[in-house]
C-alpha cells in the first residue's frame, strides 16, 4: 500500500465515523422510514466514504461502470399495482404538462397551451398561467392544492397519452421504427406504476408521487450515437488545445419480461372463457409491453462527480449514493419555489445494502444529449473544511500528485517533503487556479452529441473564453443559446424568492445543461451533497465574495457570470450568422 492509499484510508476512517444528525428538518416521510427498521441502516449514516472521482481526461469510462450494478439485474419480480398507482396520482397531467415545459424551453414565442380535453377549466387556468410565468421568465409558484386534489379517470389519461404520443410521433423525425414501437407501448405517467425491480421504496419523500414522463431511446439511437465522431474546431488556439475528445461508450439495458400464465375458473362456459381470456390477455400484453418500456434504453451518462455514486433504476430514475445532507435539502426543494429547477425527488430506495436518493433523469426524452456541468460558487470547500485542515489536517498525497503534475512550483517546500496537502489546500488551489474564485463557477465537463467528453477545463479563466466554450458547446444554435439564456433568467428569479436558497450555503452545487438536436434545452440545479442549512437567524446574500465566518457562496456570482458570457454568445452567433448571410449574398 502506498502512501496515497494509506492517507485516504487514514482520512475514510475519520469521515466513516461522522454521522451527522439533520433528522429535524426532514420529511415526515423521510422521517418515517428513518425511524423504522429497515435490513440497510447506510441510510441512518451520512455515508461520506471516499470513492474516486471520473478521470479528467481520459475517455468516459463504459456505462456499466459509471452506474455500477445496471444490467446485472437479471431478476425480474416486478409488480405492477394499477390500483395503488392510480390512488397516487395528484394533478398527474399537469406535473407532466410543466415537465414537458421545463425540457422545452420556448424561444420567445409563447406556444398555445393544448386544452386537454374533459380537463377542469379551473385546472386548465391555473397551468395555463403557471406555464405562461415559467415562458416569460417569472417567478415560479408552489404547485396550487386545488391541482394536488385532482384525480385523473384511466380513460382520459388513456386518450390524452394517445395525443401525446401522436405528438411525439411528429416531433421524433428521426425515431426508428423500434422508438416508435417504445414510444406507443409507455404508459401514461404513473398510470400503472411499477414498483422498482430489487428496491425497496421506503420513504416517497419531496411530496413527489408521481414519476415524471419517460421517453424511449432506440438501440439504434444509441448504437449510432457512438458511430459518428465530428470533432468541433475551437476559434481560440488555446481552447482547441484543451479539448482532446475522446468518445465514450454506453452500455444500455435491454430486458424483457415474459407473460404471465393465464388462469380460469372451473365453472366458466367456453364463450366467457374466451371473452376472459381476451380481455385479461390484452390487458396482460398491455402490461408486458409497459414493463417492457419501462426497462428501455436509456442515455443517462455521469459527467462529472464520484465514480460508484449512481446507479440507474429499470424504471428509468437516477439512483444516488444517499447522503443525509442532500436528502434534506432535497425534501426541502420540492415544497419551494426553485422545484421546476430541481430534478423530482422520489424519496429513498435501497439496493443491496445501500442506500440511495431516487432522482428524475434529467436526460430522459433527449436524443443524443449534449450537456455541461458547471460547478457553481467562488469557492467548492465548507467552512468546516478549513477548520479541520488548521487542526487536525489529514494530508492527502492523492492531492498532492495532482498539484505536482499541473504546477510543482504552487507548493511549498514543506509540503514537497511532506508528499502531501490537506483537502482544503487542494480544493482551494484548484479553486483559484480556474474560474471558481474570480467568476464564480467553473466548467467540470462537456459531453457533445457524438459522446465525447472533456473534463479538463482548467486553463478556462476569463468570460470570453466561457463565451467560446458557450459558442462551442451550442454549436454556436441561436436557439439553444436562447433557451439556456431565458432559463438562467427564469433561475435567478425564483432564486430571489426561494426560502431555500435564502437559508442554504450552497456548496459544490452544479447546474447541468442539457440540449439536444431538437429544441430541447434546459438548466437544472444538481448536487447538494455540500449545501447545508445557516443558523435560523441568518440569511445569505450569494453575491458578495465569502470571507471567513460569513458562510457565503458567490453563488449569484456565478450566475451572472453565466448570464453575461450566454448574452456574449449570443451577439456573436448572431454576427456569426450575419458573417455568413453577407458571404452567400456576395458569391
Ligand atoms: N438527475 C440527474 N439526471 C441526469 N443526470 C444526472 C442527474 N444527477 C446527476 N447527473 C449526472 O451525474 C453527474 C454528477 O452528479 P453530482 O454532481 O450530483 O455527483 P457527485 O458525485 O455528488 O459530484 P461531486 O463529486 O462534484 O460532488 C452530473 O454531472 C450529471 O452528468
Ligand atoms: O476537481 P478534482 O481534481 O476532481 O477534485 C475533486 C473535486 O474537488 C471534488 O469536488 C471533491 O469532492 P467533494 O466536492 O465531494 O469534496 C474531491 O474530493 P474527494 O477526493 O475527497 O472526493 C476532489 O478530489
Amino acid at each position: 500500500m502506498d502512501t496515497t492509499d494509506d492517507c485516504r484510508m487514514e482520512e475514510m476512517e475519520t469521515e466513516n465515523h461522522q454521522t451527522v444528525d439533520f433528522s429535524t428538518r426532514l420529511s415526515d416521510e423521510t422521517l418515517q422510514y428513518l425511524s423504522s427498521e429497515h435490513p440497510s441502516s447506510s441510510c441512518r449514516k451520512v455515508n461520506m466514504k471516499s470513492r474516486p472521482r471520473l478521470l479528467t481526461t481520459k475517455s468516459f469510462p463504459p456505462y456499466s461502470q459509471c452506474i455500477g450494478g445496471l444490467g446485472e439485474d437479471k431478476d425480474d419480480n416486478s409488480e405492477i399495482d394499477s390500483e395503488a398507482s392510480i390512488a397516487h396520482q395528484p394533478c398527474l397531467r399537469y406535473e407532466e404538462a410543466i415537465r414537458k415545459d421545463r425540457n422545452e424551453v420556448a424561444q420567445g414565442t409563447e406556444e398555445k397551451i393544448e386544452l386537454i380535453s374533459g380537463c377542469a377549466r379551473s385546472e386548465v387556468k391555473v397551468k395555463w398561467r403557471l406555464r405562461r410565468k415559467e415562458r416569460l421568465g417569472g417567478s415560479c409558484e408552489m404547485w396550487p392544492d386545488e391541482l394536488e386534489r385532482v384525480r385523473w379517470s384511466g380513460k382520459r389519461r388513456v386518450e390524452e397519452n394517445r395525443k401525446e404520443i401522436s405528438q411525439d410521433d411528429n416531433d421524433g423525425e428521426e425515431a426508428t421504427n423500434t422508438d416508435r414501437k417504445h414510444w406507443r407501448s409507455k404508459p401514461s405517467n404513473g398510470e400503472v406504476e411499477k414498483k422498482e425491480d430489487n428496491e425497496d421504496v421506503v420513504g416517497e419523500g419531496g411530496g413527489s408521487e408521481e414519476k415524471p414522463g419517460r421517453k424511449t431511446e432506440g438501440a439504434e439511437e444509441m448504437l449510432g450515437m457512438r458511430g459518428e465522431s465530428t470533432a468541433p474546431q475551437w476559434s481560440s488556439p488555446l481552447l482547441s488545445k484543451l479539448l482532446h475528445s475522446s468518445t465514450s461508450s454506453c452500455s444500455s439495458i435491454n430486458l424483457s419480461s415474459a407473460e404471465s400464465d393465464e388462469v380460469f375458473s372451473e365453472g366458466e362456459d367456453a364463450t366467457s372463457k374466451r371473452k376472459t381470456f381476451k380481455r385479461s390477455r390484452s390487458w396482460k400484453t398491455f402490461l408486458t409491453m409497459m414493463q417492457w418500456s419501462l426497462k428501455r434504453q436509456s442515455s443517462w451518462v455521469q459527467l462529472a462527480g464520484h465514480q460508484g455514486n449512481f446507479q440507474l433504476s429499470e424504471g428509468g430514475d437516477v439512483l444516488k449514493r444517499y447522503s443525509e445532507g442532500e436528502a434534506m435539502c432535497l425534501d426541502n426543494l420540492m415544497k419551494d419555489p426553485l422545484r421546476p429547477f430541481v430534478p423530482q425527488y422520489f424519496g429513498l430506495v435501497t439496493r443491496g445494502e445501500h442506500c440511495y436518493i431516487r432522482l428524475e433523469d434529467l436526460l430522459s426524452g433527449l436524443r443524443r444529449p449534449v450537456i455541461m456541468d458547471c460547478k457553481m460558487g467562488v469557492r467548492t470547500y465548507q467552512e468546516d473544511e478549513l477548520l479541520k485542515a488548521r487542526t487536525k489536517a489529514t494530508l492527502r498525497s492523492d492531492m498532492y500528485q495532482k498539484m505536482v503534475k499541473v504546477d510543482p512550483s504552487a507548493l511549498s517546500a514543506e509540503e514537497h517533503a511532506q508528499k502531501g496537502v490537506s483537502k482544503w489546500r487542494y480544493l482551494q488551489w484548484r479553486d483559484m487556479t480556474s474560474s471558481t474564485s474570480t467568476l464564480g463557477f467553473r466548467i467540470e465537463g462537456i459531453m457533445m452529441e457524438d459522446g465525447s467528453i472533456q473534463r479538463d477545463f482548467r486553463k478556462i479563466l476569463t468570460l470570453a473564453q466561457v463565451t467560446e466554450a458557450l459558442l462551442y458547446f451550442t454549436r454556436s444554435q441561436m436557439n439553444i443559446l436562447k433557451a439556456y439564456h431565458s432559463r438562467l433568467i427564469a433561475l435567478s428569479d425564483a432564486l430571489k424568492i426561494s426560502p431555500f436558497f435564502r437559508s442554504h450555503e450552497v456548496i459544490g452545487s452544479s447546474l447541468l445543461f442539457v440540449h439536444d438536436h431538437s429544441t430541447k434545452a434546459s438548466v437544472w440545479m444538481i448536487d447538494f451533497g455540500k449545501t447545508t442549512p445557516v443558523p435560523d437567524t441568518s440569511e445569505l446574500q450569494h453575491n458578495i465574495p465569502w470571507a471567513e465566518g460569513s458562510r457565503e457562496d458567490g453563488y449569484l456570482i456565478g450566475l451572472t457570470s453565466l448570464i453575461t458570457s450566454l448574452s456574449q454568445a449570443i451577439n456573436m452567433a448572431s454576427w456569426q450568422q450575419e458573417d455568413s448571410s453577407g458571404e452567400e449574398m456576395v458569391k
